[in-house]
This record gives structure tokens, C-alpha cells and sequence, in this order.
């Protein structure tokens, strides 16, 4: 029992092919705009793809030829607002999906009841959707699309425009309802991918650009996007003997050879990548000379407090510093600097998954 999509829409710059096993649920993030949205609207039936098929447990939800209406998918979306029936009582919203199916009145009430349960909502049966918060509405709206029995949910952003105190509650009932379950979510915050998915797919420009378990991603990110929720300096070129030589990319002076230390099986000449933290970074404002660390000449763009330090940010890197030593270099936006980082600081390893 399977999913795969392996679909085009060319206006929205998408081109993907994605997978997911019995009762796995994947996180789908990346940048804004990056299509991830729109990977769900080609799966829900709300866009039609350009080429390419999707099919759900040997059904083919589109395909050459072929287009199966989105009541008929078996698949659920779920959106940032919990868009319920206004005219209709909590219960009635969420028996809504099992009485279209064909199920009696009272066995429809009976799973929509169930269904309450499980999102933590029976207390709100009787309410009507205008009465409720906005945490209290979208668990009202997990329990109907729960209470379908859908093959597939989709979760665009579940918990984006909740209050931030309701929404780890949310995230908890989440977590407890999607184990086992296949789903996709898209979502911005880390939090969601590490609690609620198996694994992580990152968009980037409409393409698969990464997957793995959240831990491999965070271990090892290969794009910026996922450099950037581990809070890792990401530095992409090619491998080369001793380190790695930073490529166009890289917004470093062509040819720069960053000097580190290899993870995992890379051949010279290999698309690889840099890894290393920004607090392993030292600053200077002119040139260390003699220093065997890696030296990189960079214009300071901010200066970012995070919690007891100062993140000194220099186009897509990032050095660590304490309040002291900032004020004592006299760092400001515009002024140029040295980062300085020990090659048995910084992981080079390859730019794409094995396999
Ligand atoms: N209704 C639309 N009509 C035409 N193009 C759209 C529409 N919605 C999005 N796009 C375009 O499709 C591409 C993918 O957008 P999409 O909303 O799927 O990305 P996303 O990753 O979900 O972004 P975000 O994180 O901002 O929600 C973008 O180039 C976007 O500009």
C-alpha cells in the first residue's frame, strides 16, 4: 500500500516525484514559494498537473487520460483555517464526511463522535463554529478530516495560525493521530518536523532538494534552507584534496579552498558541501596572519542578538561571538572582517544523499 506522484506543472515551476510508505508521514518544507503548497493541490485535485500520474494504493488519483474528482481521492486537506461548515453543529461538521459516504445518521454521529474524542474536542459536539477559538475550531476540523477515513491527509500548515500557546497542545493531539498514519505536512517550524514526521522532504524551486530523517537533515543539511534550521554555515563547491573549493554559489571569492575534514565516502572533483558552526568562528577585523585556520574575508551585513551572544551574519555566513568581544571589535553592518575557523572545525561532505 503505497503513494507516489511523479508530476509536472510547468506555470508553477514544479517537478517532483515523491513517495510515501504504508503510515508514514512525510514533512514537506522549504522556502516560500518553494511549491509546497501546490504539491498538495495536485494531490488533493485542486490543480491539474501538466504531465505525470499519482496513484494511491493502485488507484490512479490522475494520470494520462485520467482524473478522479477530489471527493472521490480518498484524500483529506487540511488547511491553516479550520474552514467548518458555518450553518452546522460541531458533531454535524464532523459527521459531514462519513454521512456523504453513505454511513447512517446515527453511525455517522457515532464516528464523528470517535473522531471528537481523538482530537480532544467531544466537550464542543454541541457548539456551533462561530463559538469556538482558533485552536478549538481546528481541532474540530482534524476530527472531520480524520473522521473521512481518508487513505492520505494532507496538512497545509495545521498549527500556522494558531495562538502560540494552543498551538504544542495541537502539535501533541497531532502527533498522537498521525503515528502510523500516512500524511503529508507542510510546514515551516522545525518543531513539526522533528515531533510529527518519519521524514523530511525539502523543496527548493519546485525540485526536491533533500530528504532524510529530521536528525540526518539537522547532521548533515545539504541545502541552505535546512543549514539554516540547524543553524550551520553551509559553504557548497567541490570536494578537493584536503577540503573543499567553494563554488559560484558559494557568495566566497572563486577558487576559495576551505581546509576540513571528510564525512563519508567523496572523491575529488565530487559536488560537496561545508558544514561548521557559526560559534566555532572566530572574528577579527584584520588579517590573522600565520593562523592556520581557514581565513575568510567577508563585509559584515548584521549584527543579530541570540540568546547571550551576538551573531555576526556576512552573506550566507554566520560567526558567533560574545556581546564583549563585538563591542571590542567595533563590528558594525557595512565593515569588512575575518572569520576564522579551524579546518578540524568544518565537515565537508558530499552534496547529495547516497542512493
Ligand atoms: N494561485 C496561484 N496562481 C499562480 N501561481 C501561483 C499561485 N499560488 C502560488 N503560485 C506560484 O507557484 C509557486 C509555488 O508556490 P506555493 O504556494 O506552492 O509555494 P509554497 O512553498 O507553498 O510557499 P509558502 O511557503 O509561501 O506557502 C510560486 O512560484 C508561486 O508564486
Amino acid at each position: 500500500m503505497t503513494f507516489s506522484i511523479d508530476a509536472g506543472l510547468e506555470d508553477r515551476g514544479l517537478e517532483l516525484q515523491l513517495a510515501l510508505r504504508e503510515g508514514e508521514t512525510v514533512a514537506l518544507m522549504g522556502e516560500n514559494g518553494a511549491g509546497k503548497s501546490s504539491v498538495l493541490g495536485l494531490i488533493a485535485g485542486l490543480l491539474r498537473a501538466d504531465r505525470g500520474e499519482a496513484v494511491l494504493d493502485g488507484r490512479p488519483l490522475f494520470g494520462p487520460g485520467q482524473w478522479l474528482p477530489p471527493h472521490q481521492r480518498s484524500v483529506a486537506l487540511l488547511s491553516q483555517e479550520a474552514l467548518l461548515f458555518p450553518q452546522l453543529s460541531v458533531l454535524e461538521n464532523v459527521a459531514f464526511g462519513p454521512r456523504s459516504q453513505g454511513k447512517s445518521r446515527s453511525a455517522a454521529r457515532a464516528q464523528a463522535r470517535h473522531w471528537l474524542t481523538e482530537a480532544e474536542a467531544a466537550d464542543l459536539a454541541d457548539r456551533r463554529p462561530a463559538s469556538l477559538s482558533g485552536g478549538q475550531a481546528q481541532r474540530v476540523a482534524i476530527a472531520r478530516a480524520l473522521a473521512a477515513d481518508p487513505a492520505l491527509l494532507l496538512l497545509d500548515e495545521p498549527l500556522a495560525a494558531l495562538d502560540v500557546a494552543v498551538a504544542p497542545v495541537i502539535r501533541r493531539m497531532l502527533r498522537r493521530v498521525l503515528a502510523g498514519r500516512r500524511a503529508v505536512i507542510v510546514t515551516h517550524d522545525l518543531l513539526d518536523a522533528l515531533l510529527l514526521a518519519d521524514r523530511v522532504v525539502v523543496l527548493d524551486n519546485g525540485r526536491v532538494a533533500e530528504e532524510g530523517t529530521p536528525q540526518q537533515l539537522l547532521a548533515r543539511p545539504r541545502s541552505s534552507f535546512t543549514a539554516g534550521l540547524a543553524g550551520l554555515n553551509l559553504i557548497s563547491g567541490h570536494a578537493v584534496e584536503g577540503g573543499l573549493r567553494a563554488g559560484e554559489r558559494s557568495g566566497l571569492p572563486a577558487g576559495t579552498v576551505v581546509a576540513g575534514t571528510r564525512a563519508g565516502q567523496l572523491l575529488d572533483g565530487e559536488p560537496a558541501v561545508a558544514a561548521f558552526r557559526p560559534a566555532a568562528v572566530s572574528v577579527f577585523t584584520s588579517h590573522p596572519h600565520g593562523s592556520p585556520r581557514n581565513v575568510l574575508e567577508v563585509i559584515v551585513d548584521e549584527l543579530e542578538p541570540a540568546s547571550g551572544h551576538v551573531l555576526v551574519r556576512a552573506g550566507q555566513l554566520a560567526a558567533e561571538v560574545t556581546p564583549a568581544a563585538a563591542a571590542e571589535l567595533g563590528l558594525h553592518p557595512g565593515g569588512a572582517a575575518f572569520f576564522a575557523v579551524k579546518a578540524s572545525e568544518v565537515s565537508v561532505y558530499p552534496a547529495r544523499t547516497a542512493g
